[in-house]
């Protein structure tokens, strides 16, 4: 006879079997985010792979009790990575190099571009149902490459690929509650646009402090959009965002999960290919989703603008089609 416990943990076992891969375990982000994907419940089968380290980091998050199994896997054995990858359900990408000062999110393209391709080909090949979480930078040209290589390998399903932009949406709250002296855990502030500089749009007008002053507002704003300088600034050469990023990133994998689940009314926002702009030739677009058993079930349109988010909103544009047909010139070009 099972323990009331016992029980329990059995039937959340069975009745979330969900199977996460992390690519880039072993480094700043994948390591707390490993950890934060142990302690989810929903997750039962964990698969960590990275270049180095990942083994490591699997077997001592192995010793948690919670349901999940975890897996380290590397390149050195074969198929190492395809083992990782076979039959998830979701893989989430902070494979790639972080940020110094004094360089931008695009900067990392040179060495980026090329790793994310080269796992997305792996996913394309060994899960070709499952959702891709792409959390590396430069994140306006890393989803449109994943989105490429999904197309040339015929698996593409808009419907399960995301760019995580929830740390911006995290920042948001918290910097907001700072400024009005409120709870940040009750402010929701929906950001809108891409994942870098200019291209993050706050829209402080939808929410309760619409009234601020304009210099608190423009301060804001521009703090909520250089957010990343700020920490890739304080670590002075060791680095980006990794803590807040994986606690980002394991809420967006937990929504996504969610999701699968047939909860309701799930709702984050996150960079996908999205119909708001396509007509402007902007086929990847920030704002926020519900998801569902499928992925993404409706994106949602982004609501009344003031005229100054108006006018970043046409800033953002510019510079989001550029980054998006950086991506997909760079798989043309393969
Ligand atoms: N989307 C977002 O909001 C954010 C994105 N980032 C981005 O996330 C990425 C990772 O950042 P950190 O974890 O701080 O960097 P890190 O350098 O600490 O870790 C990256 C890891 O990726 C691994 N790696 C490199 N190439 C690989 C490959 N081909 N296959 C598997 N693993 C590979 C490395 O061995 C390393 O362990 C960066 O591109 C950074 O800009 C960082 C913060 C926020
Ligand atoms: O700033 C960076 O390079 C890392 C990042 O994307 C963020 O912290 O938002």
């Amino acid at each position: 006879m099972l323990s009331r416990v016992a029980r329990r943990a059995f039937s959340s076992t069975v009745a979330n079997p969900y199977k996460v891969t992390v690519l880039g375990a072993g480094g700043g982000i994948g390591q707390p985010l490993s950890l934060l994907l142990k302690l989810n419940h929903k997750v039962t089968d964990l698969r960590l792979y990275d270049l180095k380290g990942a083994k490591g980091v699997a077997t001592d998050l192995s010793h948690i009790p919670t349901n999940s199994v975890v897996k380290g896997f590397s390149p050195e054995e074969p198929d190492g990575l395809s083992n990782a990858l076979k039959d998830t359900d979701m893989v989430l990408i902070p494979a790639g190099v972080p940020r110094k000062p004094g360089m931008t999110r695009d900067d990392l393209f040179a060495i980026n571009a090329s790793i994310v391709h080269d796992l997305a080909v792996a996913a394309a090949e060994s899960a070709p149902n499952a959702a891709i979480l792409v959390i590396s930078n430069p994140v306006n040209s890393t989803v449109p490459i994943v989105a490429q290589v999904l197309k040339s390998k015929g698996v593409y399903n808009p419907k399960k690929l995301f760019g995580v932009t929830t740390l911006d949406s995290i920042r948001a709250s918290r910097f907001i509650s700072e400024v009005e002296h409120t709870d940040p855990t009750q402010e929701r502030v929906n950001v809108i646009g891409g994942h870098s500089g200019i291209t993050i749009i706050p829209l402080i007008s939808q929410t309760t402090h619409k009234l601020m002053s304009d210099d608190k507002k423009q301060e804001l704003i521009h703090r909520i959009q250089f957010g990343g300088d700020e920490v890739v600034k304080a670590k002075n050469g060791a680095g980006s965002a990794t803590l807040s990023m994986a606690h980002a990133g394991a809420k967006f994998a937990n929504a996504v999960l969610s999701g699968f689940k047939g909860e309701r009314d799930v709702i984050e926002p996150s960079f996908v290919d999205s119909p708001l702009f396509k007509s402007e030739g902007i086929d990847f677009f920030a704002s926020p989703v519900t998801l569902g058993p499928d992925g993404i079930e409706k994106i949602h349109p982004i609501g009344e603008l003031s005229s100054q988010e108006e006018e970043m909103l046409e800033k953002c544009k510019e510079t989001l089609k550029k980054n998006i047909e950086k991506g997909v010139s760079f798989v043309a070009s393969k």
